[in-house]
């Protein structure tokens, strides 16, 4: 079976700086995902036209900027992540090799052997997030799954979180010690009723 080698990290976009280049469905849908995730997520779209829908989200959102002009190299300068999400073939190619010369990380939104990254479908209940990546095969299973597993984790488990913090906070001794309790008192979430009776 083939393997998927992508290594998962969540990025704090408020810390980061975003350049999406493109306007369209793709900028959008794009910018979106982010903000759904990070609503304070710094993001710059440079485009020669916007949909409305951006426009509506720039109003929303203070850190979202929208810059009409052409793309040119310094819109590189002090962006963190590209995604480049033009109609244009050629220019996401120009944008992929200038963003490579900055040492930007890049995704170029039809093209996925130019993308340094993929955006996964995201499960979000409070304080959980789940990744799905697919490996680029399906992104539309990415996003069946992710219903699928929005729907099966319950809203309690954030409760689960919040009072593990809680316990974390308080528990005494060494590390070692530490995870072992933290271990014990959350053995029953990997196990059955039945196992722990057995
Ligand atoms: C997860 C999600 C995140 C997001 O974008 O927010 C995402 N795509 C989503 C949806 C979606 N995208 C497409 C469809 C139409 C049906 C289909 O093709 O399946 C649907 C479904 C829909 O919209 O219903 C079209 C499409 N996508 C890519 C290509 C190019 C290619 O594959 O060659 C084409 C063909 C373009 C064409 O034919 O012209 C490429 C990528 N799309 C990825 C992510 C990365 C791989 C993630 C992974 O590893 O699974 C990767 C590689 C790069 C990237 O873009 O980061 C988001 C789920 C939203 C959710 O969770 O609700
Ligand atoms: N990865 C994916 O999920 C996915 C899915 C479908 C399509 N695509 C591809 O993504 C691309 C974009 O699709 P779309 O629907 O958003 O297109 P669109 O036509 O709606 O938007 C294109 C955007 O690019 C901008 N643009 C064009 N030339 C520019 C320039 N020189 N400088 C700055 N901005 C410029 C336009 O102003 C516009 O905002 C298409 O090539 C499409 O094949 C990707």
């Amino acid at each position: 079976m083939q393997e998927n080698q992508l290594f998962p990290v969540f990025f704090k976009l408020h810390r980061l700086h975003v350049l999406v280049v493109g306007g369209g469905n793709i900028g959008l849908e794009k910018a979106n995902a982010m903000l759904q995730n990070c609503p304070d997520g710094n993001i710059t779209v440079v485009a020669l036209h916007f949909l409305p829908e951006l426009e509506d989200i720039a109003r929303k959102f203070p850190n979202v900027t929208l810059v009409q002009k052409p793309f040119s190299c310094g819109d590189l300068l002090g962006k963190d992540l590209v995604i480049a999400a033009t109609n244009d073939r050629a220019l996401n190619y120009c944008i992929w090799e200038k963003a490579k010369g900055s040492k930007v990380l890049i995704n170029v939104a039809d093209t996925p052997e130019l993308c340094d990254f993929y955006l996964g479908s995201v499960v979000q209940k409070g304080n959980l997030k789940i990744a799905i990546s697919t490996n680029g095969k399906s992104p539309t299973v990415a996003k069946r799954l992710k219903q699928v597993l929005q729907e099966a984790i319950p809203d309690t488990l954030d409760e689960v979180l919040n009072k593990l913090y809680i316990i974390r906070d308080k528990l005494k001794g060494d590390f070692t010690a530490k995870v072992k309790q933290l271990n014990t008192i959350t053995d029953v979430l990997v196990r059955g009723e039945n196992e722990k009776s057995a």
